[in-house]
């Protein structure tokens, strides 16, 4: 895996987002706080909901558009197309699109578990594609993006990738067969992390804390763990042994998360969400033929 941090390049081609929901608004919301594209140059577009693009046309100034007439022509205009809706709804988008593209029109696509190939088949083209997993942590510069590109993408193109997610965080770029299982870590992680928080939370509220109290100390300590791994290079379980006193209350409180087999629980929920995802892109796979 071939890990790179932020760029600062700048990206000064239209990109247009097909598809105006979280993680389309995420990566929009970080890319305007870095100025890494001009707000002029970016379009979002969804089907229906023009309250929707209202709010992100006032919050971020960026072009919008859900007008059947005018999209077409929006999207053959676009070299760079960000793909950013449901699985449910990318056969027939793509499907659409294709006759539309250009021979190097950019395709990135977020969209969980939808394979190249199948962006591909879909599109009826061979379109330069760089198939994406981002997070929402992307809304505030700290998004953990894993990448893979189709043998079709020049290295200009790759550039843009990287400037694109590189602006709104970390860029992890690995061969495609791999994007299931960094979904599992990355793309949902976040999720876990507020299970895990909320559950905190909750426990600390029980406790007699108030929920103002519980909130600040439960987010302190997220973030101060997540800052000791980055910052002393530490390995988290030479961490946590720091943490745990033998026969103390943290070494009581770890074998009651280990009555629960928190450590294997974990690895499954990871895998499932793997093999979730798998399921969605195979899904949209046996559409085709
Ligand atoms: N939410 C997350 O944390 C992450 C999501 N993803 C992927 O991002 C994609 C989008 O997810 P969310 O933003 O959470 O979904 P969402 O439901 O918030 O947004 C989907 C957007 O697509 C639009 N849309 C649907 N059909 C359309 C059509 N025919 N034409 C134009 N617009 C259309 C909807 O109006 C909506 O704006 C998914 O494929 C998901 O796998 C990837 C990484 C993380
Ligand atoms: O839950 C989902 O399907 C998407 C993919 C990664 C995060 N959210």
């Amino acid at each position: 895996m071939n890990k790179m941090s932020q760029q600062q390049a700048m990206i000064t081609e239209p990109i247009t987002f097909y598809g105006a929901g979280s993680m389309a608004e995420a990566i929009v919301k970080g890319l305007i706080a870095k100025t890494v594209v001009q707000a002029s140059d970016i379009t979002m577009l969804n089907r229906s909901n023009s309250r929707r693009l209202d709010e992100l046309q006032q919050l971020y100034s960026v072009k919008v558009s859900n007008d059947s007439a005018a999209v077409p022509e929006i999207l053959q205009n676009s070299p760079v197309i960000v793909l950013a809706i449901k699985p449910k709804d990318a056969a027939e988008v793509l499907r659409s699109l294709g006759p539309l593209l250009s021979e190097d029109t950019l395709i990135v696509s977020v969209i969980a578990g939808l394979t190249i190939r199948t962006i591909q088949d879909l599109l009826g083209r061979k379109q330069p594609v760089a198939r994406t997993m981002p997070n929402t942590s992307s809304s505030i510069g700290l998004g953990a993006t894993g990448i893979s590109y189709s043998k079709e993408i020049n290295d200009r193109q790759r550039q843009t990738v990287m400037t694109l997610f590189g602006a709104v965080g970390t860029v992890t770029i690995v061969e495609e067969d791999k994007l299931e299982i960094l979904t599992g870590i990355s793309g949902s992680g976040p999720a876990y992390i507020y299970y895990m928080m909320e559950a905190m939370m909750a426990a600390g509220i029980r406790g007699g804390l108030t929920p103002q109290q519980c909130r600040e100390l439960t987010v302190q300590t997220v973030l101060g763990a997540a800052r000791m791994v980055q910052l002393t290079g530490e390995e988290p379980s030479a961490l946590r042994a720091k943490v745990t006193s033998p026969n103390g209350s943290t070494q009581a409180a770890i074998e009651t998360l280990d009555k629960g087999d928190f450590f294997e629980t974990v690895i499954a929920a990871v895998a499932r969400c793997a093999e979730r995802s798998k399921e969605m892109g195979a899904a949209l796979k046996e559409g085709i033929s």
